[in-house]
């Protein structure tokens, strides 16, 4: 099973250009065993009840590594919502430079997100709990949230359309704003493409952010 997944996931890193080496292999196959262990107890999942579709999920995470390489994406990412980990245990484990903030509403997740991110060598990412909601930041534990983010990912959390106005206050001009679309779909009306990476079920696609007040 893991010889299977370990040729997956290596192939899945190839078609997106990807260069896999064995330690970030091993942050991978750390961050499976974690769901799968954790998954159930600490409710970070739905039920994933195949290693397959554990599989997809970070396939589905590696588009928007893939992403943020082509963009050359640098600095600082927000991702609201992280709850399961998607995709911001594999952005950490990808990209080690990157100054990451994760947000979860929920301490259970919250507190796995931790556990996970220090298992990947990444104890310096930052999980704090609250809710981004109609663009304000609603803390629970008291955390700041600084705006002037170069790029922001939230999966499975907001429609894209919402997820936009959610997020463009808290981003740099320009920043990139990843939307996780079922594969092939296209962007919301009026928002600027900066870059797709597309797969067989999901396309993970990145927007301009554009000041409000500054469109047409
Ligand atoms: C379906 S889960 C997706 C988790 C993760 N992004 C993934 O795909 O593995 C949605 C998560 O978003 C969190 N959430 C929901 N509304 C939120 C909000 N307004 N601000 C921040 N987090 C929120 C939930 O607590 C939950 O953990």
């Amino acid at each position: 099973m893991l010889a299977v997944s370990e040729a997956v996931l290596r192939e899945s890193c190839r078609d997106l250009g990807l260069e896999i080496t064995t330690r970030k292999l091993d942050k991978l196959l750390i961050i499976k065993d974690f769901i799968r262990f954790y998954g159930r107890s600490m409710n970070l999942t739905g039920a994933l009840r195949e290693d397959s579709e554990l599989d997809a999920h970070v396939i589905e995470a590696l588009q928007v590594v893939a992403l943020a390489e082509r963009l050359k994406i640098r600095g600082r990412w927000l991702d609201v919502g992280s709850g399961g980990g998607f995709p911001a245990l594999v952005l950490a484990a990808w990209l080690g430079d990157l100054n990451l903030v994760l947000v979860e509403p929920r301490e259970k997740r919250a507190s796995a997100l931790e556990l996970a991110l220090a298992k990947i060598g990444r104890p310096d990412a930052r999980v704090i709990r609250g809710r981004l909601e109609g663009s304000k930041w609603r803390p629970i534990d008291g955390a700041a949230l600084e705006p002037g983010f170069d790029a922001a990912s939230a999966r499975a959390v907001f429609s894209p359309e919402r997820w936009i106005a959610e997020v463009t206050p808290w981003m740099k001009p320009r920043g990139m704003i990843c939307l996780h679309l079922n594969a092939g779909d296209s962007v919301p009306e009026g928002s600027e493409l900066a870059g797709r990476v597309d797969g067989e079920r999901w396309s993970a696609v990145g927007v301009w952010s554009v000041p409000r007040g500054t469109t047409g």
